[in-house]
């Protein structure tokens, strides 16, 4: 029976006709509005051959349970009038049920709801010996009896290889507070640095509580995940007494955290859910721990005492947390009174869906204790939680997204600046040459007189003001050292000099320019050659290139990769490391698969420096023409002048013959025109290399990179299968008699494989590290 996602969207139940009318009002509001889910409860039964018939009836349909404890006449005659009689119903009252029913019927919801993205806890609680550990735990040694906590860890690992489109991350801790003190079940045996002063932290809107400083075990399978369950297992601490001969005597919780984002990339978004199996100490009367129905007498020592005052102890005070929870008035809930209320703070009345399991033994001797257990267990129906999804950003998908997003933007740019005849736009940081250029025209501006200044300035982008700015800012700050040091010179020197800026110190932005001072004077030009558009021919044709790399035409395919691999030494390594560290693998990759993608890649770049290269000289060839072009206007015009007063001398009017001076100048000129346009050809043609190898560079780049992740997550599929089919060595008798017991168990129950593998693991740790777990144990008792 499950209960339908409507009703647990509600928090609603099935059984909700059989509710008591407090808890039918927390569920929902009148107008059927959602207040959050109380916590679900269901009583489980432990089978025994003394049920107390005539003191107990469960009314399994009707979820409910009547004790009757009968009077008890009081030695001395005194009436007794106390209560006696006790009704309960509950979410669910599971007699005699099977593990199988167990998780089924109500825990699968639960962990469905953490797959899904949704915190949540499912908790055992009774007196010792109830059955708490097996309805978690279950028998270790028999699968079909194995319990809650394992059946939860091969949904949550069938669900995540089943949902492809999604990528999960899952964790494990482990741990247990004893004696009021927290223990990390997941340390490595022998650590001696176990330590035991962990912090209850609160993270919210985030991890919400959490222990500080535990083993963090990041799983790949139900397997690996199964083994930390059992190995902590074997680090709690039990004790023998008359009712349990292994009784736990910690609280334990397991929590395993899903960590789930889209695989494709498109969102950074990350959900984070985890799911809390709490296997509580149970309640106990020392009285009756202490000696046996046939007067053996237990061991029940100092140690002993101690530990069951604790276990009380914290269970009186998440008794009180409980009533707090529960009463209608909000009011305060002393969480920090002890460590397991602290822990558990997320699981009572906080972001978390929570189903309780109380465990009952039905036998007459053990009345009192199931009284009590069955009136905390109706109180835990009316602490409400809200359980919603919490979603966090993933900040280096974010910063990935972000460079795409610059990265397309910046490729729209160009092809907007293509159409737009833009050409010269540039977008990447100015070179010292290109800054120098800037510094010049600066310069020219500043010398210039109003009426040219307007025609030296033409802006055709943002960043091109922004670097004239720079650029004027620092000839101003040169200006101002200058004017501060010919100030000192004066002074020191007591003489007033014959100008601000005088020697072979240019000078200040805004001084007319002195006839001669510069050599070289540019003619005006509307636009410098870094700012005019190429012809409409020489405009880069980036579509093809594009068209180009997204075809794929070049890109190996996955079943291409596999042959590849089937041969490459990758494959026969078998090293963890290569499989498990993604940039080892990636450097083996480059040399091995993605070798023709890298040398591609490698060429591209070539071509996109040489083509920088070739962009820097043809800009200095053109510099260089500009300079003599105006060089060589400025010495024809001198001729000219002296050659017209000439001839006005000799009172001649043949002004328009050429001398040889002015003829070889003309020569001159038009070489120099040539040499500028020549160098201006290529420059625009170096820039159109330059920026179809940048395209080059980044598809082949993305490309390696696509490959490699198809490449890396076969080399991972492979391991995976590789581990499954074992070890290829010849097999020792053990080994060959594990193998025909795995192929038994694969046949009869496939599902059953990892539990089995795990139950191995178990019997090894426990025999090879006897020693070290006797000393753990000791370690905490002291
Ligand atoms: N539903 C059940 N079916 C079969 N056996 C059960 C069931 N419940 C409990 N038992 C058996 O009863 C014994 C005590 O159970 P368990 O250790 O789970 O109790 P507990 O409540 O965890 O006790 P403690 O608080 O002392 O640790 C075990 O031997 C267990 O196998």
């Amino acid at each position: 029976m499950r209960y339908s996602a409507a009703e647990r969207q509600a928090g609603t139940l099935r059984a909700a006709g059989n509710l008591d009318r407090g808890t039918q009002k927390a569920a929902q509001k009148p107008n059927g509005e959602s207040m959050g889910k109380t916590i679900k409860v269901c009583v489980r039964t432990r089978p025994t051959a003394q049920f107390a018939a005539g003191h107990i009836a469960i009314d399994a349909d009707r979820n409910a349970i009547t004790i009757d404890k009968g009077h008890e006449a009081s030695p001395d005659g005194v009436c007794n009038n106390a209560q006696s009689r006790f009704d309960f119903r509950f979410h669910h009252v599971l007699h005699n049920a099977s593990q199988d029913t167990v998780y089924e019927t109500l825990a699968r919801d639960v962990v469905q709801d953490v797959v899904d993205g949704i915190n949540g806890t499912i908790m055992t609680y009774g007196q010792t010996g109830s059955g708490k550990t097996f309805t978690m735990l279950g028998d270790m040694n028999n699968y079909v009896h194995r319990g809650v906590a394992p059946r939860a860890l091969a949904h949550v690992f069938a669900d995540v290889a089943a949902r492809i489109e999604t990528q999960y991350t899952v964790v494990c801790t482990y741990m247990e507070i004893y004696n009021e003190r927290i223990f990390d079940l997941l340390k490595a045996l022998g650590d001696e640095d176990a330590r035991n002063d962990y912090q209850i932290v609160e993270e919210k809107g985030g991890r919400g509580v959490f222990v500080r400083g535990l083993t963090e075990v990041e799983v790949a399978s139900e397997a690996e995940a199964l083994n930390l369950l059992y190995s902590g297992q074997l680090a709690r601490t039990t004790a023998q007494h008359k009712l349990n001969r292994n009784s736990n005597r910690s609280h334990s919780i397991f929590t395993v955290t899903l960590r789930q984002q889209s695989r494709s990339g498109v969102s950074e978004k990350v959900v984070t859910s985890k799911l809390n199996l709490v296997d509580l100490a149970g309640s106990e009367r020392l009285k009756k721990t202490m000696e046996g129905a046939d007067g053996t007498a237990y061991d029940v020592d100092a140690t002993m005492k101690k530990e069951s005052m604790y276990i009380n102890q914290s269970l009186t005070y998440l008794e009180q947390c409980v009533v707090g929870l529960s009463k209608r008035a909000p009011q305060h809930v002393a969480y920090r009174q002890t460590k397991l209320t602290g822990v558990l703070k997320d699981s009572l009345g906080g972001n978390c869906a929570t189903l309780l399991f109380a465990c009952m033994w039905a036998e007459s001797a053990h009345l009192e204790e199931t009284v009590s257990t069955l009136r905390l267990a109706q109180r835990m129906m009316r602490v409400q939680n809200t359980a919603e999804k919490v979603q966090t950003t993933d900040p280096a998908r974010l910063a990935r997204k972000q460079e795409r997003l610059i990265r397309d933007l910046r490729q729209e740019l160009l092809m907007h600046d293509a159409l737009a005849d833009r050409s010269g736009v540039k977008y990447d940081p100015y070179t010292p040459e290109e800054q120098a250029i800037i510094a010049a025209q600066c310069r020219r501006y500043a010398d210039a007189d109003e009426a040219r200044a307007a025609d030296l300035l033409e802006f055709d982008s943002v960043r091109q003001m922004r670097e004239m700015c720079a650029q004027f800012k620092k000839l101003l700050r040169d200006a101002e050292a200058k004017a501060v040091r010919a100030r000192t010179a004066m002074t020191s020197a007591g003489g007033v000099p014959t100008g601000l800026f005088a020697g072979d110190e240019p000078p200040p932005i805004g001084a007319p320019c002195a006839a001669g001072a510069s050599l070289v004077r540019v003619r005006p030009a509307r636009r410098s050659f870094l700012q005019r558009p190429p012809p409409r021919s020489a405009r880069p044709r980036r579509s093809r290139g594009r068209a180009r790399f997204h075809a794929g035409a070049e890109s190996p395919s996955v079943d291409a990769f596999s042959a590849e691999l089937a041969g490459s030494p990758l494959s026969k390594m078998g090293d963890g490391d290569i499989v498990n560290d993604r940039s080892r693998a990636f450097e083996h990759y480059k040399r091995q698969a993605g070798r023709a993608t890298h040398e591609k890649l490698q060429r591209a770049k070539r071509a996109r420096s040489d083509a920088k290269s070739q962009i820097r000289d043809a800009a200095a060839r053109a510099d260089a023409a500009k300079r003599d072009i105006a060089d060589v206007d400025e010495r024809l015009e001198e001729t000219r002048r002296r050659r017209r007063e000439k001839i006005r001398a000799a009172g001649r009017d043949d002004d328009d013959v050429v001398d040889d001076e002015e003829f070889v100048l003309m020569r001159a000129g038009r070489d120099a025109k040539r040499d500028y346009r020549d160098a201006h050809g290529a420059w625009l043609a170096a820039r159109r290399d330059h920026a179809a190898a940048a395209l080059d560079v980044d598809a082949t780049k993305a490309q390696l990179v696509d490959d490699f992740q198809q490449f890396f997550a076969q080399l991972q599929r492979r391991a995976g299968l590789a581990e499954e089919a074992g070890p290829g060595d010849k097999l020792d008798d053990q080994e060959a008699f594990d193998k025909l017991e795995m192929e038994r168990v694969a046949a009869q129950d496939p599902d059953a494989l990892a539990f089995f593998r795990a139950q191995k693991t178990r019997r090894a740790t426990a025999t090879q590290n006897r020693s070290h777990l006797r000393q753990l144990h000791r370690n905490k008792r002291t």
